[in-house]
């Protein structure tokens, strides 16, 4: 069964087409991501889909109902991630989770919502006294709390430290081992490629890729990246001859070899260095990751 299908949506705003025709479908149990960098129209599309913004074309259903014509059968089955808790800094976490509560009809008890986030230890802990992560954690409990099938994260680790980000992964790993749909945007690509089933890469409000991200990877890559820093700079023209390179790059003193046949790549490589009487530092074997695949497909890295 599909959680969320929406077909041609455009947004205009102004002679800016920020979603211009998107098309595509989310399976109930799925986490799905949108990928792509600031102002590629992630927001506005994620915020059409929740009812809050009118789109100027196009079609969404959300379990099989048309979220265009009446929000309100869905309205008690979609959680979603807001970006304002900092409204109440002085409630802590437990009175701002009970007062959200209190908005719906049905609702999960207070503390196994706390649970769902690992915020246990700082249930009486004010908002304004969390760190970034258990703030976003803390937003991420008030999507919860009425049970949603369908959880909506926009950015849900935006500004946070790597530990921090981890937490919520988990917790995004959680919600799907209890068969939620999440649907969350991201413009971290490690992100998208350990969270996400499948993600759709967005780009000037077009989905410019939509597939699992290994496969989105292998689709686009059939090499494998070889990297090392190497001071005394071995000569372009021996590195682009060994074999199984297909291209050679050199960025900040980094070289990096793309290859098809990495041990026969590594072993000429190393007979070169040998010959040379050089040294490689922090030689690393690296896949292509989604990184690549933007920078292939737009010319551009997503951090721009
Ligand atoms: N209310 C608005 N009025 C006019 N332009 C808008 C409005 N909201 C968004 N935009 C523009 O639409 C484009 C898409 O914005 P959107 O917020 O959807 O992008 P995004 O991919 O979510 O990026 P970000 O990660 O920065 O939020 C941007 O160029 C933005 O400036």
């Amino acid at each position: 069964m599909t959680a969320i299908q929406v077909e041609n949506l455009v947004k205009i705003y102004g002679s800016l087409r920020a979603v211009d025709g998107i098309s595509f479908e989310v399976a109930k149990g799925e986490v799905f991501g949108m990928l792509g960098p600031n102002g590629a129209g992630k927001s506005t599309t994620t915020e059409m889909i929740e009812g809050l913004r009118k789109p100027d074309a196009g079609n969404i259903h959300v379990l099989g109902h048309d979220v265009l014509k009446n929000i309100e059968p869905i309205k008690q089955r979609i959680g979603i991630q807001l970006q304002t808790t900092s409204l109440f800094q002085k409630l802590t976490t437990r009175e701002l989770v009970k007062l959200f509560a209190s908005f719906f009809k049905n609702t999960l008890p207070i503390d196994e919502v706390i649970g769902l986030v690992n915020l246990e230890e700082k249930v009486n802990t004010a908002s304004k006294d969390l760190s970034g992560g258990q703030r976003q954690r803390l937003a991420v409990a008030i999507a919860l709390i009425n049970d949603p099938d369908i959880i909506f994260l926009d950015e849900p680790t935006t500004g946070l430290d790597p530990q921090a980000r981890r937490s919520m992964w988990d917790v995004v790993s959680n919600l799907q081992k209890r068969g939620k749909t999440v649907f969350l945007t991201t413009h971290y690509m490690e992100e998208a490629e350990r969270l996400c089933d499948r993600v759709a890469v967005v780009d000037h409000g077009k989905i410019i890729a939509l597939g699992k991200p290994q496969t989105l990877i292998h689709d686009n890559f059939h090499e494998t990246a070889l990297e090392f820093s190497d001071d005394e700079r071995l000569p372009e023209q021996l590195l682009t001859s060994l074999p199984a390179v297909e291209r050679v790059q050199n960025e900040d003193g980094i070289t990096t070899l793309y290859s098809t046949g990495v041990a026969r790549t590594t072993n000429a490589l190393m007979a070169l260095v040998e010959q040379q009487q050089t040294e490689l530092r922090g030689f690393t074997i690296r896949a292509a990751t989604l990184e690549d695949v933007f920078l292939k497909l737009t010319g551009r890295r997503i951090r721009d």
